[in-house]
């Protein structure tokens, strides 16, 4: 990921809130070099757990804010998408949800849906070529 190229964009559905906001605290260096945008409540939970940290909201997901963010893929502001979803739980937003991963996609910029891949993605941001996967068993 090209240091120019955009701000981080935290989301994060309900139950997977908190494992954001602590992902976030553990690589606030790498955030705060990029900057980070994200949706309203995802947004004020990581501002509590890292208070230094600068984040721009938007709405909320459900009120347009994956729309938001969606749309700011398009216009190239947006580095990688760190979007940790809810997969057991029925969104009344669904349509929204697929249509931002869909620009994700389409933007071709980096996308993780879950803490393992974050993981690895911060790993590869902090230039440490590390491409072993802790904890899998052959
Ligand atoms: O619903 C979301 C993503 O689909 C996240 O929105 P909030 O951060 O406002 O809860």
């Amino acid at each position: 990921m090209r240091p120019d190229a955009g701000r981080i964009a935290l989301v994060a559905h309900d139950a997977k809130k908190s494992a954001l906001a602590a992902w976030a605290a553990r690589n606030a260096a790498l955030l705060m070099r990029h900057g980070v945008v994200a949706t309203a409540t995802t947004g004020s939970v990581v501002r509590e757990f890292c208070p230094k940290l600068d984040v721009t909201c938007v709405a909320s997901g459900p009120l347009g804010g994956d729309q938001q963010i969606g749309a700011m893929i398009t216009e190239k502001k947006i580095a990688a998408l760190i979007f940790f979803a809810d997969a057991m739980t029925p969104m009344p937003h669904d349509v929204d949800v697929k249509a931002l991963l869909r620009m994700a996609i389409v933007h071709d910029i980096p996308c993780a849906t879950n803490r393992a891949t974050a993981d690895i993605l911060a790993r590869a941001w902090a230039g440490e070529a590390e491409t072993k996967l802790e904890g899998a068993t052959p």
